[in-house]
């Protein structure tokens, strides 16, 4: 058995976009309203009875909010072309060494209905292309829900 704990989160930013389709709106600034929700899954510490203190990860996951609410997301460092895949991407590598644990980002776009969903693939070792240190995969595998690679 695994827990999955969960938290949601909102920010407003305007982007551009290159595209082969759609692509005179897409390239003109423009904004969006997006839901994100990371998931961290482990077993819950005995003493605290959590798998992290939900206050403690809302105090992580404000640090990335201010990196991209009410921001232009063309001019965010190390997010690439600001799509839904580049922003779970952007928030995975940014949490994975304050959140141990975290498996999944989803970031949405519900005025919309787009949707992308970022998981780390336990069997491929995708921890490593976040940048996971070697201590965090040590501490997954300790929780036994992960093969070293
Ligand atoms: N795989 C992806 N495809 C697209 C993404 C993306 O993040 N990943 N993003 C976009 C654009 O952000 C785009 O603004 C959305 O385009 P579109 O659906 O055509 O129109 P809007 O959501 O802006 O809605 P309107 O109200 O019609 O402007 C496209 N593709
Ligand atoms: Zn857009």
């Amino acid at each position: 058995m695994i827990y999955e704990l969960s938290q949601k989160f909102v920010f407003e930013a305007a982007h551009t976009l290159n595209r082969t389709i759609d692509a005179s709106g897409s390239r003109r600034i423009h904004g969006h309203t997006y839901h994100a929700e990371i998931t961290l899954a482990g077993e819950p510490e005995s003493n605290s009875g959590m798998v992290q203190d939900l206050g403690s990860v809302r105090r992580h996951i404000e640090a990335i909010r201010e990196l991209l609410d009410h921001q232009f997301l063309d001019d965010v460092e190390d997010l690439g072309p600001a799509t839904l895949e580049n922003l779970c991407r952007f928030i995975f590598a940014k949490l994975t060494s304050r959140c141990p644990g975290l498996v999944a980002v989803c970031v949405e776009r519900p005025a919309s209905g787009d949707k992308c969903v970022l998981r780390r693939n336990l069997n491929e070792g995708a921890s490593t292309a976040f940048g996971e240190s070697t201590r965090e995969r040590s501490h997954r595998s300790a929780r036994g829900f992960v093969a070293l690679t």
